[in-house]
């Protein structure tokens, strides 16, 4: 096992740690006993049993003949879609782990079929020619222990052995006697993340590439997240690394498993922050056999106009305020007038007559009904003519469905509800709103104050849907008012990843999307950047429409080492005062560095120097400065002969070096950061709480070192030590 360093000198000092070394293989230094077996020649007679055992799955998948069992055409592609899906589906990848852990009974199980003492657990099921398990799937109730026993809680599990990989590779394993822990396990802490080397080698991977599986490592805070039922709303608060992403794609997955068909009618959703962000995730799901989750953006979701423009921040503020559900839903029925007339209808030789009063009062009905606009708008038809079959009734006819239909169709009754019920499109009429000060006063009176109106207004009135300048706050109105007009279909499952950020008008929009379904909301309040950024879960959850929704909160970090943690958390107190500093369950305490240069133009360099030397080390690089820095940065890093990526364009081992705009850092990581210049990335943003918060975010991206370099002073309280600001934030 890897030892663990001893702490690091003071801030400002530390160099960085040397790579950490490779969990240590239990056995292979140490000889069987005579007359024993090697378990890690068997676990590998193992491995190959199973990859053979998978080949022959996928050949009988391959093998499958179709043609007996389809009755046509369009059954037969569906068939033949299935098939093909679940021969991809047992590729055996060389590099990934066909089994990762192995739990050994006290007693044999017969849970789901499943029986035995002794089962593998992997990413996906294996079986034999028989039909007898080889590797149980990660996510079926069998392997639950695997992520939640414990020395003090075995759940009948007597042995609990964790493999290590190199490739594709068998290298080691780690056993934990859950009954009766061997003093070897004793000593070295099985049981706990600290106490196993494989979790700490699985977390001191250098970070190149895509976002990883963590399936075989998630923890039993995570896992009791993950497993939660289908029904279940959560809400997940958790400090930066605390595998909250991590968490909610692995939850997508095992729900996926445990409601296949259900989710696979309803679909599932992935909501993340922005469109890099959704490049670096989205090879997890896919990793687990889940190729059909849709991941999208808040702003991909309600994409109904072009964005062209950007509202003042007081503005958009407005915008994404709740209360303008309200207005809308005034502004949507603001088009529905009582009628004047009767209605007059000739039939063969008869004439029909609904009187005026009689119709406005059906017209109030559904008014005072709590259904859509659409749907009460096709409803009113069915009323008028069920009002003219009574009056034919009334005379002695004997009129059926079919009469009614025909009078609900005809021309004068088509005519009145178009007057009375009008059709209504959302998008013209958050025109009218934004455009009209008369229309939108009468709306939001008693909602909106006048001043509020004058905001929203816009200076120049717009003449058509398509030239107007529509914001990202008004895509998000026009989406609120379609929905007042239809019911917006409902996904089984949306995972709404970074939410603190969404302003109560997007969570209704998300909301809407998982009105029948649930929800898994994750976000860390502290790293809240928007001006609408929510200060409590409970508001965000009841905006959601989900009010009654848990939430819970993940407190061991995997990415920020001790240090650097314990370094950006001095800003806590200003940006989340409720919140305590997130632990860290990495060994190495990290390498944290701070460098002033001696003038401003001192400072690309001084950043390019960072980036040089943090690229000696293995992994990914990002240097991250506030946005309006990043054509410098880029020129001195071309001027010195360094080549940089973008957020969401893949690392890999020649192209490791990430030029991050400080507005597009949420979500990502990268094993050595660089932030260059802390003040200007604070001083972007409209107040200082928001560009604290955007600071913290950079420096939460560090997965092995930080280097910070600066010309202004750094902000006072990371200047000072942790004891200092926190008094100084109390007093
Ligand atoms: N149980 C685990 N085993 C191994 N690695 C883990 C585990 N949980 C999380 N990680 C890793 O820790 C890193 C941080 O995870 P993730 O991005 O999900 O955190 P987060 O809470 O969403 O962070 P942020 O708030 O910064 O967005 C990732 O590299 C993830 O793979």
């Amino acid at each position: 096992m890897s030892a663990v360093p001893p702490p690091g000198p003071a801030a400002g000092q530390t160099p960085p740690p040397p790579p950490p070394e490779p969990a240590a293989d239990r056995t292979q230094d140490r000889e069987p006993p005579a007359g024993a077996t090697d378990p890690l020649r068997t676990e590998r007679a193992h491995l190959a049993a199973s990859r053979t055992a998978l080949r022959a799955m996928r050949h009988d998948a391959e093998s499958l003949d179709i043609r007996d069992v389809t009755a046509n055409w369009v059954n037969a592609e569906v068939l033949r879609g299935e098939v093909e899906q679940r021969i991809k589906s047992l590729a055996d990848l060389v590099d990934t782990p066909l089994f990762f852990g192995r739990l050994d009974y006290r007693h044999p199980l017969d849970a789901e079929g499943e029986s035995g003492t002794r089962f593998y657990i992997g990413r996906r099921h294996v079986h034999d020619a028989e039909g007898d398990p080889m590797v149980i799937d990660w996510r079926a109730p069998v392997s639950q222990p695997f992520y939640r026993a414990s020395p003090s809680d075995p759940q009948g599990v007597e042995l609990r052995r964790r493999f290590g990989y190199d490739g594709g590779s068998l290298t080691a394993y780690e056993d934990e006697h859950l009954t009766h822990l061997t003093d070897e396990e004793r000593a070295r802490g099985a049981g706990t993340a600290a106490g196993s080397a494989l979790l700490q080698r699985e977390i001191e991977r250098p970070r190149v590439g895509p976002m990883r599986d963590i399936v075989a490592t998630i923890q039993p805070e995570q896992d009791a997240i993950v497993r939660s039922p289908l029904g279940t709303t959560l809400c997940v608060q958790g400090a930066p690394g605390t595998g909250k992403t991590a968490v909610g794609l692995h939850r997508v997955a095992f729900l996926l498993y445990a409601h296949r068909e259900r989710l696979a009618r309803s679909g599932t959703l992935v909501v993340g922050p922005n469109a890099s962000f959704l490049r670096y995730i989205e090879q997890v799901l896919p990793a687990l056999g889940e190729l059909e989750v849709r991941q999208s953006t808040v702003a991909d979701l309600v994409a109904h106009v072009e964005v062209r423009a950007v509202d003042p921040s007081a503005v958009a503020l407005l915008k994404g305020d709740a209360r303008m559900a309200e207005v809308l839903r005034r502004a949507v029925r603001a088009g529905v007038s009582m009628p004047t007339e009767p209605l007059v209808l000739v039939r063969g030789s008869r004439t029909w007559r609904v009187p005026a009063h009689e119709i406005e009062e059906l017209v109030r009905e559904l008014l005072d009904r709590d259904i859509r606009y659409g749907a009460a708008g096709e409803a009113l038809p069915q009323r008028i003519a069920h009002a003219v079959l009574v009056r034919m009734e009334r005379s002695g006819e004997a009129p059926d469905d079919r009469v009614q239909a025909a009078v609900a169709r005809s021309a004068p009754v088509k005519a009145l509800v178009k007057s009375v019920w009008p059709v209504v499109d959302p998008a013209k009429v958050v025109l009218r709103l934004l455009s009209d000060a008369a229309f939108l006063a009468e709306q939001a009176s008693g909602v909106l104050s006048e001043e509020e109106q004058r905001l929203l207004l816009w200076e120049k009135p717009a003449r058509g849907v398509r030239s107007a300048k529509w914001s990202a706050a008004d895509a998000v109105l026009i989406d609120e008012a379609r929905d007042v007009v239809e019911r917006t279909p409902s996904l089984g499952h949306v995972v709404l990843d970074e939410a603190q950020d969404l302003s109560p008008m997007q969570y209704r929009a998300v909301g809407r999307r998982c009105s029948t379904g649930s929800a898994t909301v994750l976000g860390d309040l502290a790293q809240g950047t928007t001006p609408w950024a929510t200060d409590g879960w409970a508001q965000a959850l009841a905006h959601l429409g989900k009010p009654e929704a848990a939430v819970s909160e993940l407190t061991e970090g995997f990415r920020v080492p001790r240090q650097v943690i314990a370094y950006a958390s001095r800003l806590l107190p200003a940006i989340a005062p409720d919140l305590s500093e997130a632990t860290s369950v990495r060994e190495s305490a990290g390498s944290l560095e701070i460098r002033a240069a001696a003038s401003p133009e001192e400072l690309p360099h001084l950043a390019v120097a960072a980036c040089r030397e943090a690229l000696t080390h293995e992994g990914s690089v990002g240097l991250i400065a506030a946005d309006a820095a990043l054509p410098d940065l880029a020129a001195a890093l071309g001027a010195a002969g360094l080549p940089h990526l973008s957020p969401g364009e893949e690392t890999s081992a020649g192209r490791r070096l990430t030029l991050v705009a400080a507005s597009l850092a949420k979500g990502l990581e990268y094993d050595y950061v660089v932030v260059a210049e802390p003040a200007g990335i604070v001083a972007a943003e409209p107040d200082e709480r928001t560009g604290l918060r955007r600071l913290y975010v950079a420096l939460t991206r560090a997965v092995s070192g930080l280097a910070v370099v600066h010309h202004a002073p750094v902000p006072a309280l990371l200047a000072e030590p942790a004891a200092t600001a926190t008094a100084a934030a109390a007093g």
